[in-house]
């Protein structure tokens, strides 16, 4: 939906002055009074048009009638003018079918208009901002649990900072109260269950599936589940029960290491980002159901590179944890050495001082964090006696993240919302 916000602005904005063609090439070009113009695909106008023949918009969906099947993409408009005092563009097709566009409608969608393109990007929550030490102590976002629970806009711009931050933190539930995962995962919409189960505990226990349950000590920057080929995007971890001693919790933004090894050491950078390493998990872990215990055996293996780039060459991707890292390297035994050098100077970045975020979770505070992005770990601790440093966990993905995000700014009639259909 739009919201009122943007169409109050586009009100007042401007009126349809003229429309001309369809040209040769079946483009129609459309004035506005303030001598803004558009170029539209005339088949767009058809495909989109937004009328209830082509599109059926209820509470419960948003979905288009016409299929690709029937649908004619050389049909033609028998007719186009401008209507209402200039407030819409209205198009009556060969099949009879009439269209209506509002001003507005085409202003937001306008093909030829930039900055409506760069506007409409903006929908995907990305891309994100990167840091260093300095700038996230700076703007690490910290958010009322309480107010997260009973107030949309706090879920909003929590989840928002996750998108652009990577990270932020819920402060103070109730101390020692279990349930804050599930609560939030409930605010958040769907956990993604592992198996590891849907909600996990960490704190040191017998017959470790882990090695974040093995011991107290500390552990190696890792991003979770290398051990997978669709690693959850998302990780939460809430504090119950802090050490006496230690157990901080440390974040470094992969992303942001990764362009300073592509500037500082291109020849690591780009060992990193075309060796794929692999990774293999195989053991068993037992957790609940349903109040039921249930064990899981597993013998996972995935393969894929320490820095993985998009299309654009943009570093969209960071997978690397030391405890999982197989024996297979895949390539010429020469070549090995130097998979090596680069898996370490990766790591001694990962640990310098101008990269790291360090910070202690009180009891009853959560951090939500973006996994495949940021790469965490915790340093060793010491329990006070008689009280075991518990945290509980779980996963999530960007989808259902952003989605909710989206879902707030229609609801809430944010101005950064954007139209469906
Ligand atoms: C936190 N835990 C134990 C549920 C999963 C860790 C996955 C990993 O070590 O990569
Ligand atoms: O113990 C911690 O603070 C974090 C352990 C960990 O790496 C994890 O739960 O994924
Ligand atoms: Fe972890």
């Amino acid at each position: 939906m739009l919201s009122a916000h943007i169409i109050r602005n586009l009100r007042n904005a401007s009126k349809l002055a003229s429309v001309a063609g369809p040209n040769a090439d079946r483009i129609v070009n459309v004035k506005w009074s303030d001598g803004k113009t558009g170029e539209f695909p005339l088949i767009w106008l058809r495909d989109t048009s937004p009328d209830p023949a082509t599109y059926t918009i209820s509470p419960a969906m948003t979905a288009r009638n016409l299929t690709m099947l029937e649908f004619d993409v050389e049909q033609k408009a028998k007719k186009l003018w401008i209507d209402g005092d200039g407030d819409f563009l209205k198009i009556e097709w060969e099949s009879g079918v009439l269209s209506t566009f509002p001003s507005e409608w085409l202003q937001i969608r306008n093909p030829s208009d930039q900055e409506a393109r760069k506007r409409r990007r903006k929908v995907y929550l990305f891309p994100e901002e990167t840091w260093g030490k300095e700038e996230i102590e700076k703007k690490l976002k910290r958010f009322s649990h309480e107010e997260f629970m009973k107030n949309d806009r706090v879920v909003h711009d929590f989840l928002e900072a996750v998108c652009i931050d990577g990270i932020a933190v819920l402060k103070g539930a109730p101390k020692g109260v279990r349930g804050a995962v599930e609560a939030i995962g409930d605010r958040i919409g769907m956990i993604k269950r592992t198996h590891f189960g849907i909600v996990f505990e960490v704190s040191t226990k017998a017959d470790a599936s882990n090695m974040a349950y093995a011991s107290n000590g500390g552990l190696p920057f890792h991003t979770d589940f290398p051990s997978l080929s669709h690693p959850p995007q998302l990780q939460m971890l809430h504090m119950l029960q802090s050490a006496e001693e230690g157990g901080n919790s440390l974040f470094v933004d992969g992303f942001h290491v990764a362009e300073q090894l592509r500037s500082e050491n291109p020849e690591v950078f780009r060992i990193l980002t075309t060796h794929s390493m692999e990774y293999i998990e195989e053991g068993y872990d037992i957790h609940e159901i349903n109040g039921k215990e249930f064990r899981f055996d597993y013998d996972m293996c995935a393969r894929h590179k320490v820095i993985r780039l998009n299309d654009e060459g943009k570093v969209n991707k960071i997978q690397f944890g030391n405890a999982m890292r197989s024996w297979f390297y895949d390539c010429e035994p020469s070549q090995v050495q130097n998979v090596y050098r680069a898996m370490k100077t990766f790591t001694d970045h990962c640990y310098q001082s101008r990269n790291v975020l360090k910070f202690r979770l009180e009891d009853g505070d959560t951090v939500l964090w973006a996994n495949q992005r940021l790469l965490h770990t915790r340093d060793g601790f010491k329990n006070a006696p008689g009280k075991s440093r518990t945290l509980t966990g779980c996963y999530f993905d960007w989808d259902i993240v952003k989605s909710r995000v989206r879902h707030l700014r229609d609801k809430l009639e944010l101005e950064q919302n954007q139209p469906s259909a």
